[in-house]
């Protein structure tokens, strides 16, 4: 049985006035917006069940809207959590976990960057405190097959450091082994097994290769936000067999900041988008059009925004088939009475190198042979004194070719003015990937309000997709308070 605690993690299932019936998320830890009241929630079925748990589900609920008026969205589903689940559920139990491990190694399988181990271990020690049996799952990289190279050994002694304990470490994921060293395993032991992508019917989401997985467990915690945009057999397959199947801490708090504070955020609301190409951000910034009041844009898609307006780039990144949809983004953002704050001035390269010879130019002024590789002073004023009025950041994308000192200074200045406006209260939140690293180069990552462990699943978070790792989990069970 879940203890008697409130839902967490929180799933919209129900739309009034919203043109799709698409299930999205939306956080835990929110206030009860106006338009929610009591009469409200019973309108939309809530209070018929249970009117105590109505109000607690209200107090959970963040409505889609700002105007107050008209029910945009309801939250009517809450995924289970590890932290609904007391000792009594979890001592002796063997608790298949699924983490994202999928930590950079070097060519001595050294760990470059052991943040999303650190971001695993929460859920680790809160179900070793609990007395469970530990069954701890992950992929590394993308191996083609059983690949020494990909093995997940080098993470034992670290983990078993964070941890305090000695991590005992499997051959295989699935198998005779693992079987005798589950049934070996102390309450509160700890049992990596091998990289589950060693097997292709991982990736495949093979129903007999979950079954297999789950055969050694009594329940599943998936905390592997990083992986929970792949239908997999060790993140989704394996739910079919495992109940409960709950949400881990760190899969609840990036679900609290990438759906939560974007969905409903502290106004005005800025989101920074970057990166090298418009293309593969395109949904995330049609999805944030709809919630922000500034949207400043840098990276190498800049200047396919450019183009779109007739201004010439040089030999600056451009992807041609866009130019339309640049033109159409600028007129949505517009429509919309968002403030679009493109690059005034630009550093220009004379080749793509960290050597190259360079100069500040304004935008509309790049010659030929040139390219633009990061934004200039002018450009870093103007998007800091725009991000100096708001109260929520969201940050996806580096403003330039950041891997090349010469053109990281827009990049390292964003990532300053970040820190400095979350220590004066302002939610910032980076949105994985690249910035991520940016933001860790300039050494103040530990500032921010939530650093994504996700590149790929924020990306998708962020246009508001489903994330199938998530929505196979158990709903929680509200308690009356
Ligand atoms: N002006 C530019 N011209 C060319 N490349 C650029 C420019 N500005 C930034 N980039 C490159 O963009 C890359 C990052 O782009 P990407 O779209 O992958 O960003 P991201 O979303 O942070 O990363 P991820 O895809 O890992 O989530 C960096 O390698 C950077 O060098
Ligand atoms: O690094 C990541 O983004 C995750 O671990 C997912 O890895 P994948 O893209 O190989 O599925």
């Amino acid at each position: 049985m879940a203890s008697a605690s409130t839902p967490t993690t929180l799933s919209l299932i129900q739309s009034t006035t919203a043109s799709t019936s698409r299930t999205r998320y939306s956080p835990s830890h929110v206030s009860l917006p106006s338009s929610f009241k009591p009469t409200t929630l019973r309108r939309l079925g809530f209070a018929a069940a249970d009117p105590l748990f109505a109000l607690q589900v209200a107090a959970k609920v963040r409505s889609f809207g700002s105007s107050g008026k008209g029910v945009r969205g309801v939250v009517a589903m809450a995924k289970k959590s590890v932290g609904d689940l007391s000792e009594a559920d979890l001592k002796g139990k063997k608790v298949f976990v699924r983490a994202d491990l999928n930590v950079p190694l070097d060519d001595n399988q050294n760990i470059t960057d052991d943040t999303r181990i650190r971001a695993a271990i929460p859920t680790i020690k809160y179900l070793i405190e609990k007395g469970a049996k530990v069954i701890l799952s992950s992929h590394l990289g993308r191996p083609k097959g059983v690949t020494p190279k990909f093995s997940l050994a080098p993470l034992v002694p670290r983990l078993s450091e964070l941890l305090g304990i000695q991590v005992v470490k499997a051959e295989d994921s699935i198998g005779p082994e693992v079987e005798k060293l589950v049934a070996s395993l102390p309450d509160g032991g700890v049992l990596l097994l091998e990289n589950v992508r060693f097997y292709k019917e991982e990736e495949k989401n093979d129903p007999e290769h979950a079954k297999k997985l789950a055969s050694v467990a009594d329940l599943f915690v998936n905390d592997a936000f990083g992986t929970a945009h792949r239908a997999h057999a060790s993140t989704e397959g394996v739910t079919k067999f495992l109940r409960p199947s709950v949400a881990g801490f760190l899969l609840q708090k990036e679900l609290d900041y990438l759906v939560g504070a974007v969905s409903n955020p502290k106004k005005p609301f800025a989101a920074i988008v970057g990166g090298s190409k418009v293309s593969s951000k395109i949904g995330v910034i049609e999805s944030l059009l709809e919630k922000v009041d500034y949207l400043i844009l840098g990276g190498g898609m800049i200047f396919t925004f450019y183009k779109a307006q007739g201004i010439s780039v040089g030999s600056s990144l451009v992807e041609e088939d866009k130019l339309d949809l640049a033109t159409s983004l600028i007129a949505k953002a517009k429509a919309k009475g968002v403030s679009l704050l493109l690059p005034t001035d630009v550093v220009i390269a004379d080749k793509f190198a960290p050597d190259a010879n360079s100069k500040i130019v304004p935008a509309s002024s790049i010659p030929d042979g040139w390219m633009g590789l990061d934004i200039g002073p002018d450009s870093i004023k103007t998007f800091n004194d725009a991000l100096d009025t708001t109260q929520t950041i969201i940050w996806n994308g580096p403003m330039g070719v950041f891997e090349f000192d010469k053109f990281a200074k827009g990049t390292e200045a964003i990532a300053k003015k970040l820190a400095e406006l979350s220590g004066k209260g302002v939610t910032t939140i980076i949105g994985g990937g690249d910035s991520v690293a940016a933001v860790e180069k300039v050494g103040v990552a530990s500032v921010m309000s939530h650093i994504s462990t996700g590149g790929g699943a924020s990306l998708e978070l962020l246009e508001g997709k489903e994330l199938p790792g998530v929505l196979a989990l158990d709903e929680a069970i509200p308690v009356p308070v």
